[in-house]
This record gives C-alpha cells, structure tokens and sequence, in this order.
C-alpha cells in the first residue's frame, strides 16, 4: 500500500506527531530572497521620480494623466525585470525564455502591485508619489470604467489580508507561467512548481483555513490572467484611438502599429 501522509479533516498534510509540515530550510532561505528583493525593487526610486515629469499632473489635462501612467508603468515594469533576474531559476532559462516570460507577465504583475498598493479606506491605489494610479487620472485620461476592475482586484486582495511573503511568492509564480512561445515550457512549468510549493507549505503553516485561502491565492492567477488581457484589449483600442504608446510599452505588449 502507498503510505500517504495523513491528511487532518481539511486535508492539511500533517507530520507523523500530527503537527502540520513545517517550512523546510530551502524555502525559509527562498520565501526571506523574495521579500527581500520584493522591497527592494518595490518603488521607482525619488530621483526616477522626479525624472517624471508631473507637468499639467493637476490639470484636467488627460494628455498629461496619460503621459504620467505611461511613465510610471515603464518605471515599474523595468523593476519587475530587476525583480525576475534575482529569482532562483531564472538564469537557468534561454534568454528568449527569459524575454517570452517578461513579456507576457508584466501587466500582470502591474495589476497585482497596484492591488498591492490599494488602500481599502480611501478605496484608492497609494502607488510612488501618490499620483499616476488614481480613479481620477483613469478618468481623466480615457480610460477610467475599464480600469474600476483594477480597484476591484485591489478591494478583493485587501479583504484577503495577502502578507508581503504571499505577494512575494505570487508574483514569482506569475513570472514563471506558462506561456504561448516558450521554448523550455517543461523547464518553465517544474520552476513555477518550487514556488508553488513553497507558497502552500508557507500557507499551511500561517493561516488559519490553509486549504481555503491556498485555493483563493491560486484563483488570483486565473484573475491576473483576465486582467492582463483586458490590458491587451486597451493597448489594441488605444491603437485604434491612435493614441500612441512609448515604444519601450508598444514592443513588451506586442503593440504595433
Ligand atoms: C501605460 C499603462 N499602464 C497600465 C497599467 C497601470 C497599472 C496597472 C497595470 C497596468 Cl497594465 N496600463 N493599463 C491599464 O491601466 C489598465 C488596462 C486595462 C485594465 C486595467 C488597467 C489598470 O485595469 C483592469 C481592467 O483592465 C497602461 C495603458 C495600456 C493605459
């Protein structure tokens, strides 16, 4: 007989004493890596900031709202590409493994660091200096009912109490999806699944209703899917506005006129 560890009534993974299985030292040492790196390429840094520039930022200039998300979205992405390379396994991949992934998880995890920055209280994205990701500069450049999904993404993510070493590992997760392209898909996928194991063995032993919430947490992928694509769906309609993109967003989302 095949002896399956014993599982409690809601199918937690317990150890022969009954305790649920601890956090080995590897994924101690991965999951401290990630938050470290997590806060370190958290926030374009004051002197990008101030490169932004924040001219007719208090107009009702949509022009100048638009420009201003512009920037700070390439800000933000070129840190999600810092955060990438220092990910145990990302410098195993092919570099047009590592292109296909940056690509394709960028917006995504464009949305899961804003829902990161949302603030329940004011129903509202704190993003940098306070500025590009409010309801009112979407509003005002264009694009503000497609982006309340965003706030609701934020809202949800909120009321989940998602801690900095979840975020941390969700985002590694996204980073190593499966994506249309890959040359090491098989590579790609038995990467992602460290990370997956690493965030159900942190889940097991810091939450309450582990099977639940470790379920909630993977439903966020399926989430961030739908969210990056509506992204592509703007990118497309901006298009047709003939609104243009800086190149440096037009060629990681494929963008092309
Ligand atoms: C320059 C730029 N930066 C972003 C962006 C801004 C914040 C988070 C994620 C993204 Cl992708 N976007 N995308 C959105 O703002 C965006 C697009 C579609 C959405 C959405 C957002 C925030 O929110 C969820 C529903 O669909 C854009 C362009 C394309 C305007």
């Amino acid at each position: 007989a095949i002896n399956l560890p014993e599982q409690d009534k809601s199918g937690v993974v317990l150890t022969s004493s009954g305790g649920v299985k601890p956090l080995s030292p590897e994924q101690e040492e991965l999951i401290n890596r990630l938050v470290y790196f997590q806060e370190e390429f958290d926030q374009p840094s004051e002197e990008d900031l101030r490169k932004i520039s924040t001219s007719g930022m208090h107009e009702s200039d949509s022009e100048a709202k638009f420009k201003h998300i512009t920037e700070m979205t390439i800000l933000t992405v070129q840190l999600t590409v810092e955060f990438s390379k220092r990910l145990p396994g990302f410098d195993t991949l092919l570099r047009e493994d590592q292109i296909t992934l940056l690509k394709a998880c960028s917006s995504e995890v464009m949305m899961l660091r804003c829902a990161r920055r949302y603030d329940a209280n004011t129903d509202s994205i704190v993003f940098a200096n306070n500025l590009p990701y409010t309801r009112d500069s979407y509003n005002m450049a264009g694009v503000g009912d497609t982006a309340e999904a965003l706030f609701r993404f934020g809202r949800q993510m909120s009321v989940m109490k998602v801690d900095n070493a979840e975020y941390a590992l969700l985002t590694a997760i996204v980073i190593f999806s499966e994506r249309p392209g890959l040359v090491e898909a098989r590579k790609v996928e038995k990467i992602q699944e460290i990370y997956l194991e690493a965030l159900q063995a942190y889940v097991m032993n810091h939450r309450i209703r582990p099977m639940t919430e470790f379920a909630k947490l993977l439903s966020v992928l399926t989430e961030l899917r739908t969210l990056g694509n509506l992204n592509s769906e703007m990118c497309f309609s901006l298009k047709l506005k003939n609104k243009k993109l800086p190149p440096f967003l037009a060629e990681i989302w494929d963008v092309h006129s």
